[in-house]
């Protein structure tokens, strides 16, 4: 099995102060091995986005700690968890958060943009992973014009750009229609798959669900369930 790529030890993260503390997330212990699929489910505000959130380290807890590949990253500073977030990380979400009047190349070169890159190498980069995802022809297009399906599509270019350990996605296939979001999902598993990219997946739906190796149930910000026990991790071929 391969090393941790995150690990979340007695994490509790809380809203509010005083008697109106909420612990939206509560003790949660949990490894994820590089190279798995995990689904976070549970019921509507039990904890899910929350947890992934602070797994994916846009929060941070308020006790416990959250590794990545190992190393403690409560005492980094915000800098240094944007550079973290940045390097390894990929993030496809419900919302696709584009950047409306921009093209498609523009949107999915962001996190090089951030990085620094310069522009030459974003092109580059930025045309290679559009390519892989079918949508070189768009590049030129304003980002506002995709089909729901093509602006999610986008979004993976960009969460894919910055060749991340991980990929988070937050109900990935929510907006889409059915026969869309199966093309999105069969395309998140491929980079499972075939990439080792490790994904980490907060969603509703079963079957989304029942094709990750392994399930986390949230209830009222604990983790009740993990099934099964045993991580499916593969071979990471980064
Ligand atoms: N910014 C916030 N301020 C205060 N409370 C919050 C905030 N974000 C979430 N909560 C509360 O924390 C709890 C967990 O919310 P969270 O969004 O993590 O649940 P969820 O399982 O992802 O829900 P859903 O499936 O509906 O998206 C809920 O009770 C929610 O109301």
């Amino acid at each position: 099995m391969s090393a941790p790529v995150i690990e979340c030890r007695n994490v509790t993260r809380s809203y509010g102060r005083g008697e109106n503390t909420l612990n939206a997330v509560a003790g949660v212990d949990l490894s994820v091995a590089a190279g798995e699929s995990l689904a976070i489910v549970g019921k509507s505000g039990s904890g899910k986005s929350t947890l992934m959130h602070t797994m994916a380290l846009l929060d941070r807890p308020i006790s416990g700690a959250v590794l990545v590949h190992g190393t403690e990253t409560g005492n980094l500073s915000g800098r240094q968890l944007e550079r973290l977030r940045n390097q390894e990380f990929g993030f496809v979400f419900q919302q696709f958060f584009l950047i409306a009047g921009q093209s498609v190349l523009h949107n999915v070169v962001l996190p090089l943009t951030i990085a620094g890159i310069r522009p030459a190498e974003r092109r580059r980069r930025g045309m290679e992973v559009l390519e892989r995802l079918d949508m070189a022809d768009k590049a030129k297009s304003r980002a506002e014009n995709l089909s729901g399906g093509q602006k999610q599509r986008l979004v993976i270019a960009r969460a894919l750009i910055t060749n991340p350990a991980v990929i988070f996605a937050d109900e990935p296939t929510g907006n889409l229609d059915a026969a869309t979001g199966q093309i999105v999902e069969g395309l998140l598993f491929d980079l499972n798959r075939e990439h080792g990219i490790t994904l980490i997946v907060v969603t509703h739906d079963p079957d989304l669900a029942d094709r990750c190796g392994r399930q986390a149930m949230i209830h009222d910000g604990r983790l009740t369930t993990l099934t099964p026990a045993a991580p499916t991790a593969v071979e990471e071929s980064r």
